[in-house]
């Protein structure tokens, strides 16, 4: 199955990580740098408009193949940010969606939104690692980790700055996360990760579990005011949008079509 091979992968980055890590260096280099900017903050209040937007800068998709061949990753948060786009998502996993941590450390000295690190985050070192290429927030997701991993992930993250979307497709994984109770923002994500089997109403399936207070974010297979409309009609605090986006040839267009009719005046 794709996403055990996914994590067969990490386990394997993780191991080579660590062959380097050293948790007093990556303490010493974060404690000289800037604060993480509020990706929770800035994806829940959505400048206001009713609902927050993630962009994603995602080359490729072990579902879709090659998404956008003329891939110019800086460019493309740019023009994102210019656009209105709350936060920026940015793939770093190598092997299976041609990202890269350099993608993340460039894009962090070209703008000034918060970044997401999107990744398959195993491990505590990957956690700090997100933290000092420049990442604002990590994605955990509930799929592939235990809930007392999630646990630990999660506060490691928080203890270094970083805020933390939380990753759920069904409902049991919704009960576990929950049952921890330490997410404030919980990504629902409408993509099955071991079929790749999409559908909207995952989101509306699952959201009336989730308790007021915690955001609750829809992720994947959105692309039309329409879907905009319905998530924001069942709930939804934001929208995290890539493919639709990377399609695009004009992406800050693509943006703008989408944020347009939420603007208030
Ligand atoms: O490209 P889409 O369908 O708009 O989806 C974006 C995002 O939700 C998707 O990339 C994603 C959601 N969860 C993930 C976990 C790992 C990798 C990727 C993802």
């Amino acid at each position: 199955m794709f996403l055990d091979r996914i994590v067969a992968t990490k386990r394997q980055e993780v191991a080579s990580l660590a062959e380097t890590f050293s948790l007093a260096e990556y303490e010493r280099t974060i404690a000289g740098m800037p604060s993480c900017l509020g990706f929770e903050r800035a994806v829940t209040t959505g400048r206001n408009r009713g609902m927050g937007l993630i962009a994603e800068v995602k080359k490729a998709s072990p579902s879709k193949g090659l998404i956008r061949p003329d891939f110019h990753p800086v460019e493309l948060a740019r023009t994102y940010e210019a656009a209105g786009a709350d936060c920026i998502s940015v793939l770093t996993d190598e092997q299976y969606f041609q990202g890269s941590n350099a993608y993340l450390s460039a894009i962090r000295e070209a703008v000034n939104v918060p970044l997401l690190r999107k990744d398959f985050t195993i491990d505590y070192r990957q956690v700090y690692e997100a933290r000092v290429i420049g990442a604002d927030a990590v994605l955990l997701i509930a799929a592939i980790l235990k809930p007392a991993e999630l646990a630990e992930l999660h506060d490691i993250a928080k203890s270094i700055g970083l805020d933390v979307l939380v990753e759920v497709h069904n409902r049991e994984e919704m009960d576990d996360v929950l049952t921890l109770g330490k997410a404030t923002l919980i990504g629902i994500n409408n993509r099955d990760l071991h079929t790749f089997a999409t559908d909207l109403k995952t989101t509306e399936r699952l959201i009336g579990l989730v308790p007021p207070g915690t955001s609750v974010i829809s992720e994947s297979a959105i692309s039309s005011t329409a879907d905009i409309a319905y998530l924001t009609e069942v709930g939804a605090k934001g929208v995290l949008i890539g493919e639709h986006f990377m399609r695009q040839p004009e992406v800050g267009q693509a943006v703008a079509d989408l944020l347009g009719p939420l603007v208030k005046s």
